[in-house]
């Protein structure tokens, strides 16, 4: 059999429906595409490939997910700290973008944030920000794979005018990435209290006749649910439901206000839960109820939410956060194992994001979006579990190789679609500009 790459790990932490957990075996890709997972005696005998990878003392697992994040924040990183979510976002953010953010912002911030990502083993992100069209490009560019939101907001902003416009634009980027390999598009109406009904039922409607996700925050805080009531008398889920967008499409962000009969309500219809635990302890906003959700069936992923309030976009980290915090909220050591901390942050953020035949872990005939971590440092020895070193001890300096659809794009640590000293000082003008 002929390979264009072959690469052998000591370990591979595959993410498959038996989370199998494979030593010494090799992946064998052609076309982009996982062609075979043997052991690597058989490889060597059976495979004639044209690059072989040898990753002695590496775990190779899934490209990691982010399943919620404001890419070009990240040139925001650091501006308002240790705020609540309403001062920080009416007070400091708003403001900053009405103030900074356009197409060049959005291109220098996006770049800054795929290095950062890719350089953290994360392959995949799903997108909400203002000029969507441009996070697209430079994330294509980079080599890397993005679900991009068509956001709508009420009111008007540099990138659009009213929810008509927003959603006029949203149709053109749809069209636009129509057959893309790495894009895809997804409405990302920003949340129940920023957007009414009237686009959202529309929003409803074009999501289910073009097959895309609904990406929204929601229940991010408990002041959300309350100033709903009592402004409307219905939580903004029973608004959300009674508007047709509580389903399979559904990507809700943050969720940290549940009722049981709200959790039994996504898990009868499918929709998915974005958990980004390290945004919710910086800004307060509270606890989401993995564990709950997790026992109900409820597909969980996990997201970094923007670095303006994170602050970083770190998906190892969060696993290790969800990890921690889903035991501590649920009372229990025993609730989101690690396992399960891997497969949020993989599997299940691609069936959020309607990608789980492409990607989320590492099986025959799904796109070999891959990452090897070197466990050799002191801090991840001795080990007896890969995976429980993966999730409660490996770092990002530690992610050594990325591939995505087969193509490198982190060789040794280094970017190879990316220009690191340009990527930093671009970001440097931006915050030089924006402290003044
Ligand atoms: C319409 S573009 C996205 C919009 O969302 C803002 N944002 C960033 N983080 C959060 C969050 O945690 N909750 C609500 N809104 C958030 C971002 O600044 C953009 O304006
Ligand atoms: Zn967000």
């Amino acid at each position: 059999m002929h390979a264009e790459l072959l690469i052998h790990a000591e370990w591979i932490l595959t993410v498959d429906p038996d989370n199998r957990q494979l030593t010494d075996h090799a992946v064998a890709v052609a076309d982009g595409r996982i062609q075979a997972i043997l052991p690597y005696e058989e490889a060597r005998r059976t495979i004639q490939a044209e690059q072989t990878v040898e990753l002695p003392g590496h775990v190779l697992i899934p490209g990691l997910i982010n399943a919620h994040t404001h890419a070009s924040m990240s040139l925001l990183r650091g501006l308002a700290d240790d705020l609540p979510l309403m001062t920080w976002l009416h007070e400091h953010i708003w403001p900053t973008e009405g103030r900074w953010v356009d197409a060049s912002f959005v291109a220098d911030g996006t770049r800054l944030a795929v290095l950062e990502m890719l350089r953290g083993g994360v392959t995949c992100y799903n997108d909400m920000y203002f000029h969507p069209e441009v996070t697209a490009q430079v994330t294509a560019e980079a080599g890397m794979r993005a679900v991009i939101g068509m956001i709508v907001v009420d009111f008007p902003t540099g990138y659009a005018a009213s929810p008509d416009e927003y959603i006029a634009k949203g149709l053109a980027l749809h069209e636009r990435y129509r057959d893309h390999p790495l894009i895809r598009v997804a409405w990302a109406p920003h949340a129940p209290y920023s957007v009414s009904d009237a686009p959202l039922q529309r929003i409803a409607t074009l999501a289910f006749e073009l097959g895309v996700p609904v990406h929204i925050h929601l229940h991010e805080t408990r002041d959300e649910v309350e100033n709903a009531v009592n402004a409307h008398g219905e939580r903004p889920f029973a608004r959300l439901d009674r508007l047709g967008l509580i389903g399979p499409s559904l990507v809700s962000v943050h969720m940290t206000q549940l009722e049981d009969a709200e959790i039994a309500r996504l898990a009868e219809t499918g929709a998915s839960v974005v958990h980004c635990p390290e945004s919710n302890l910086k800004l307060a906003s509270g606890f989401c109820p993995v564990a709950k959700l997790l026992d109900a069936g409820v597909n969980v992923a996990l997201g970094t939410d923007g670095a303006a309030s994170n602050n970083d976009l770190n998906l190892l980290g969060e696993m290790r956060t969800a990890a921690l915090l889903g035991k501590g909220v649920s009372g229990s050591a025993s609730a989101v194992p690690a396992t399960e901390a891997l497969r949020m942050a993989t599997i299940n953020g691609a069936r959020a994001l309607g990608l789980d035949n492409e990607i989320g872990s590492i099986e025959l005939g799904k796109s070999a979006d891959l990452v090897a971590l070197d466990l050799r440092d002191p801090h991840t020895q001795p080990l007896y579990h890969p995976v429980s070193q993966l999730v409660y001890a490996a770092g990002r300096h530690q992610v050594r190789q990325v591939w995505v659809r087969g193509r490198q794009v982190i060789r040794d640590g280094a970017p190879t679609t990316l220009h690191v000293a340009e990527v930093l000082s671009e970001a440097q003008i931006w915050a030089a500009r924006i402290a003044e």
